[in-house]
């Protein structure tokens, strides 16, 4: 429990995110020195969204950092969906490339679910094709989207052992709610999925020993609907006006999460950052998955990275 007047602790996520990405690089080493692997990622990105190029950027540096091949693909926003399909079949079938990643959202003449459900499930480094889901679902080994799988390794390091955790998911997405309520349920937590039609999120939230916010309204999670000494995961990027107002005036932002900080701050345990918090790992757990595709396909067992 946390007292009145004290502060949550912040959990680092960039700083266990920096760690993970050392330990991915280390492990893609010895894969290339036991079997001359080198992991490759292909990440396919269509149109000219800005923030969707600084992040493919960001993608792209972080996976040669760990010594992993990295390959971007730019397509012009006019590209066909038979042109991407064609593509993605290239990528499937090149021994090379272990990973593919689609940036996502694609253009609106672009069916997404037919894009993602193209790509071979064992390079969908995503995890966001509908046979990655289902092996989730199952139990089965595959591989599992990267920002719950961030999630839930900050969580497992924070707190250890999570069994009989009363978890609360805010969203119920493909891309994280429910595959973040998958992962949770198999470390024994109780889940709950709330959502926009969920009656009295408050209470509902209020009753969470982990409550995971993933429902893209910036600041929606307010310090009255924590429970003191919950431990909090803001999973929302949203970019906001500054807060001052000359520089909103001229078109500047700030990035805030889906929870409001400064009121949770005071009630949490533990509490993620944004930025700073589940964004680096969703990176980092990227790069790991890219790896375990890459020890798969030569029938290898990854190392796990969810002990250290
Ligand atoms: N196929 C696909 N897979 C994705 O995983 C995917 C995608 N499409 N489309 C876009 C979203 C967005 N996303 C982010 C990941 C990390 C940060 C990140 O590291 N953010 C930093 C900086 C935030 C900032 O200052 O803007 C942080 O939170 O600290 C942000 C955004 C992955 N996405």
């Amino acid at each position: 429990m946390t007292a009145k007047g004290t502060q949550a602790s912040l959990i680092d996520g960039k700083g266990f995110a920096a760690g993970l990405v050392q330990r991915v690089a280390a492990a893609a080493e010895r894969l290339q020195q036991a079997h001359g692997v080198q992991p490759g990622l292909a990440v396919v990105i269509v149109g000219d969204d800005p923030a969707s190029r600084i992040y493919v950027r960001n993608k792209g540096e972080r996976t040669r950092e760990a010594g992993m091949r990295s390959d971007t693909h730019t397509l012009p926003d006019t590209t066909t969906q038979a042109e991407l399909l064609s593509l993605i079949a290239a990528l499937n079938a090149d021994a090379a490339i272990h990973g593919i990643l689609v940036q996502l959202p694609l253009p609106a003449h672009i069916n997404a679910t037919a894009v993602l459900d193209a790509i071979d499930p064992d390079k969908d480094v995503d995890g966001f094709h509908v046979v990655n889901a289902g092996r989730l679902a199952v139990g089965l080994p595959g591989l599992v989207p990267c920002t719950p799988l961030g999630c839930s390794l900050l969580l497992k390091a924070e707190l250890g052992d999570l069994s009989g955790l009363h978890a609360v998911v805010l969203g119920r997405s493909n891309i994280v709610g429910k595959p973040m309520a998958q992962l949770l349920l198999a470390e024994n937590c109780t889940v709950t999925i709330a959502h926009s039609r969920t009656a009295d999120l408050p209470s509902l939230c209020r009753s969470a020993d982990i409550l995971v916010a993933a429902v893209g309204r910036p600041e929606m999670v307010r310090g009255d609907w924590i429970k003191p000494g919950a431990t909090v995961i803001d999973v929302g990027i949203n970019r906001v006006p500054s807060r001052d107002p000359l520089k909103a005036a001229a078109g500047g932002t700030r990035v805030v999460g889906d929870v409001a900080f400064d009121e949770a701050v005071a009630v949490a345990g533990r509490i993620t950052p944004v930025p700073g918090g589940v964004g680096p790992m969703t990176i980092a757990c990227l790069l790991a998955n890219t790896y375990a595709a890459a020890c798969r396909s030569i029938g290898v067992a990854p190392e796990p990275f969810d002990g250290a």
